[in-house]
């Protein structure tokens, strides 16, 4: 499948998804991320004299695009009353996702008001409280400091177990796209003009494609655990890059 726009050109190699499954796109900038995340939610009309099987299947979305639209005016109350009224009352919702995300103290603020984070706290209530088979949710790291991006992380990977669904994400935050990915989508090519999404693959053979594409290598902080980047041709990282071992996964 393939989606030319503009001058740019994304080709979609085939894949399976299955659902309680979250699917981290990973790629440099001006690859197609956003572009097949928009593909998903139908944002495209389906083109006259494409074979049917070309075109995008119809699937029942919830769609946070990567800018926080709402340019309506009125409180964040409202705004949630209007769109999810079912799911921002109900119990499990609230304790899983509203709570966590500190809506509560959020709700008589005009959206107007609201700072970047507190945006997209909303938003992310927002797109994961409307029903939906299909999540697809760009940057939600965007804005939120690194506590909030921790917990913003663990409200979506609790929400999409629990409620079996799949969700694709776009996400620049190396530690958040490991921590959410279950498997993920490797774009590479030319970006801004023609690149490939490949097919979902594990996040261990995913993560070492996509930085062999960037020429880094990872090792892991053996104080606080978290990944480091090996310095460009220290001993490790020449040793890891001719052992193909780009990444490590949690023994
Ligand atoms: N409406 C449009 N018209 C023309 N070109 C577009 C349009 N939307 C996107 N593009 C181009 O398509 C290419 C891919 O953009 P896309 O936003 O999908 O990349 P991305 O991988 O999500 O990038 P980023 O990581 O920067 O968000 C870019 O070169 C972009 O300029």
């Amino acid at each position: 499948m393939s989606k030319k726009i503009g001058d740019f050109k994304l080709d979609v190699m085939e894949g399976e998804f299955t659902d309680s499954q979250i699917i981290v796109m990973l790629g440099e900038n001006g690859t197609g991320k956003t572009t097949f995340i928009r593909m998903l939610a139908g944002a495209f009309p389906r083109e006259e004299g494409v074979e049917e099987s070309a075109n995008m299947p119809e699937f029942n979305v919830s769609y946070k695009p990567q800018g926080i639209g709402s340019r309506r005016v009125c409180t964040v109350r409202q705004l949630l009353h209007d769109k999810i009224r079912d799911a921002y009352v109900h119990r499990q919702f609230v304790s899983d996702v509203v709570r966590p995300l500190q809506i509560e103290e959020l709700l008589d603020k005009e959206i107007s008001k609201l700072s970047g984070g507190e945006r997209q706290r909303v938003a992310i209530t927002l797109c994961l409280g409307k029903p939906a088979d299909i999540y697809l949710i760009d940057e939600p790291s965007a804005y939120l400091d690194s506590e909030q991006r921790i917990t913003a992380s663990k409200v979506i990977k609790r929400f999409i177990l629990h409620a079996k669904k799949t969700a694709f994400i776009v996400e620049h935050d190396f530690i958040m796209a490991t921590y959410l990915a279950d498997k993920v989508i490797v774009y590479e090519g030319q970006p801004a003009v023609k690149c490939t999404a490949h097919s979902p693959q594990s996040l261990l053979s995913g993560m070492n494609l996509f930085l062999s594409h960037l020429n880094i290598t990872f090792r892991r902080d053996p104080t606080n655990f978290r990944p480091r980047i090996n310095k460009l041709e220290s001993t490790k990282d020449r040793e890891q890059k001719l052992a193909g071992s780009y990444y490590f996964l949690d023994d």
